[in-house]
């Protein structure tokens, strides 16, 4: 018979109060992962009955996110475990730190960051940390959590860069977040220049004090600007720039009641909300990216996939601005997800 979620969470409470207890004085109590299952071994066990091993914790976390319908249970048991552990992932420990039993400080540690993802809080921001491409970022709720696809972004850029000029680039980036996209770009480009500019407070710091963590602060200007309402301030202090890129955001407002849980909880709606149309920032961006953009400068997005054809679409309309549509990208599933522009200018 399978235990009720309370159950499974009075079980490790009982392991890390009993494992407290110990530490002490040694307490009766039975076999852990057999009374979870309905089959208690009966009889007083040694103190060692009462702490868990790293699997037995890691299964039974999966349990209770499983039964209160936490999405990929097995992974954030793995990922929180694993950080505890002081490794990234549960492979990594290998095979032999399984059977290792938790401390009663692991224990404890386990506990409260399992709680935190019972409520729904990304793992990102549980862990505090999180890779991108081959930089690790610092992650803080509620500015957003950088996602697999714009990895793919970044690897768009990368590839045209280096097959151009790639050295001595200035490049601008809108809506920087936790500084994902400019930072794993000035780690590529050793002599890349950055300027990343965000509306939010919270963004600006976390990508400043990830940029001071990879020692890339050097080459990187970050400043807390809104795109629509400090346009003529970006215009005159930040152009022109060879390369543009952003992640901005795309979401169709009516589209974000059906967002998950730990996205509206916890992640900056800000970041994600585009308008009705999901181009309130994209049509932004593309009415300054001609004034931004050196001749030959080229502008890249990622957006929804209902996005490139109305990308090109405003860009043909309004041709006489400069401004070239080049090509669209589809991401790994085959989505059409990034727009590559550019600036047309004497000679390009
Ligand atoms: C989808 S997030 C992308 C963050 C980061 N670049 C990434 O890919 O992980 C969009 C970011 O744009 C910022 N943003 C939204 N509206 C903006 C505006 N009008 N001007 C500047 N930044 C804006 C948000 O604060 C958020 O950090």
């Amino acid at each position: 018979m399978a235990a009720s979620l309370p159950r499974l969470c009075g079980l490790f409470k009982r392991a890390i109060t009993c494992h407290v207890g110990c530490a002490g004085r040694p307490q009766p109590f039975r076999g852990l992962l057999a009374t979870a299952g309905g089959k208690a071994t009966g009889g007083p066990a040694s103190t060692s009955a009462c702490r868990l091993s790293v699997q037995q914790a890691m299964d039974l976390w999966r349990q209770m996110f499983e039964r209160s319908g936490v999405s990929e249970p097995a992974l954030s048991s793995q990922y929180i475990i694993a950080h505890v552990m002081g490794a990234k992932t549960i492979e990594s420990l290998g095979s032999r730190r399984l059977s290792e039993m938790l401390t009663e400080r692991q224990a404890q540690c386990i506990w409260e960051l399992c709680r935190k993802r019972l409520s729904r809080m990304p793992v990102q921001y549980i862990i505090e940390e999180w890779d991108f491409r081959d930089i690790t970022l610092k992650m803080r709720p509620p500015v957003f959590i950088p996602r697999p696809e714009t990895e793919e972004l970044v690897g768009l850029v990368l590839s045209d860069l280096l097959a151009t000029q790639g050295a001595g680039v200035a490049a601008l980036e809108v809506g920087c977040g936790s500084g994902a996209i400019s930072l794993s770009l000035l780690h590529a480009l050793p002599q890349l220049q950055v300027i990343a500019v965000d509306r939010s407070r919270d963004a600006v710091a976390l990508t400043r004090e990830n940029a001071h963590r990879l020692r890339l602060q050097d080459r990187l200007e970050v400043h807390q600007m809104d795109m629509i309402l400090d346009a003529e301030d970006l215009l005159r202090d930040w152009s022109p720039v060879d390369l543009l890129v952003s992640n901005p955001p795309y979401v169709f407002s009516q589209d974000l009641a059906a967002l998950e849980p730990e996205i509206l909880k916890f992640e900056d709606s800000d970041a994600l909300d585009g308008g009705a149309d999901g181009l309130r920032v994209i049509q932004q961006i593309l009415t300054l990216a001609p004034h931004l953009l050196k001749d030959g400068g080229r502008a890249y997005l990622e957006t929804d996939p209902r996005h490139p054809p109305l990308i090109r679409q405003y860009v043909e309309e309004h041709a006489a601005a400069g401004l070239r549509y080049l090509r669209t990208h589809r991401d790994v599933t085959g989505r059409p997800r990034f727009s590559v522009l550019k600036k047309e200018g004497a000679g390009h």
